[in-house]
């Protein structure tokens, strides 16, 4: 049975393609999803792909991960800068937890530049587009299956 990834996008992912093109670019979520999960498929792991605009439902999905899936790869989109309870329940879960960002967000306004997420996550990934969700689940596939 392939590992599964829980790959977790939080809110306003939804609009990718459509948001703020010039700085997320024109692929929507359904086409990152589709790349991440054709990418996996060749690295011999499996994808759960969710998106939620909502802090708790965002929660909920990261403690059913406890126990079932290998990693956790999120975009917690603007929560990453408040969120302490995204934070508790990634430290609550076992393996590895790697962060994208679409956009450079050290570049970008003073209040993106710190992420409560980072201070849990074995990698980070900004600025690289939504290419960073591919080059995040390979890095995830050496963390799982070595
Ligand atoms: O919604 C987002 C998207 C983001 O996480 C990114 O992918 O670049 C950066 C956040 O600051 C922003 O609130």
């Amino acid at each position: 049975m392939p590992k599964l990834i829980t790959l977790l996008n939080g809110p306003n992912l939804n609009l990718l393609g459509q948001r703020q093109p010039e700085i997320y670019g024109r692929e929507t979520l359904e086409d990152v999803v589709s790349a991440t999960a054709e990418l996996a498929e060749d690295l011999g792991l499996n994808i759960r792909a969710l998106q939620s605009n909502h802090e708790g439902q965002l929660v909920d999905w990261i403690q059913a991960a406890r126990g079932t899936s290998a990693g956790i790869i999120i975009n917690p989109g603007a929560y990453s800068h408040t969120s302490v309870a995204i934070l508790d329940a990634l430290n609550a879960f076992e393996g590895p937890v790697l962060e994208v960002h679409i956009s450079n967000i050290h570049k970008r306004e003073p209040f993106r530049h710190h992420s409560h997420v980072s201070t849990r996550a074995d990698g980070v990934i900004a600025g690289f587009g939504t290419e960073g969700y591919l080059l995040a689940l390979r890095r995830m596939a050496t963390l799982v299956l070595k």
